[in-house]
């Protein structure tokens, strides 16, 4: 791969982000995306929240296939209620970023000086 490539994770992200999107205003017997915006903000808030549990649950019970599925569910319902609000997935990685940034800095400075 290339340096300038995107790395496959974020493309998978972008991907599924586009398709949020495009699924907005579907129709909601054929989409499930649609379905949950014709809902609104809180049927989609409830839906993350259930699926944070059903996260904690595999978790808990340590059944690492549920929790990756479940993980993806969390993951997807995330996007879903990000777009619903119309904050781009960019704007939650540029939070990563940043504080990546100040705790790369806060380490250097608790290390003993040379
Ligand atoms: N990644 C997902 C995805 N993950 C989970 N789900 C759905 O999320 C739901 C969660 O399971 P539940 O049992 O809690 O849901 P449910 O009982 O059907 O829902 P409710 O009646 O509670 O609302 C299931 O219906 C899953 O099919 C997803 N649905 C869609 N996607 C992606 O979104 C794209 C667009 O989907 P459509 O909008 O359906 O075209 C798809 O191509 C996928 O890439």
């Amino acid at each position: 791969m290339s340096q300038s490539a995107t790395p496959i994770s974020a493309q998978t992200l972008a991907r599924l982000e586009a398709t949020i999107a495009e699924r907005a205003a579907a129709d909601p017997h054929s989409s499930y995306v649609a379905k949950l915006n014709a809902k609104g903000l809180p049927k989609i808030a409830q839906k993350l929240g259930e699926e944070a549990t059903e996260a904690v649950i595999a978790a808990l019970v340590e059944d690492k296939a549920a929790l990756v599925g479940e993980a993806a569910d969390l993951i997807f319902h995330l996007m879903v209620l990000l777009g619903n609000k119309g904050i781009p997935f960019a704007e939650v990685l540029a939070e990563l970023d940043r504080r990546e940034g100040v705790s790369g800095i806060a380490e250097k400075a608790s290390r003993p000086a040379d």
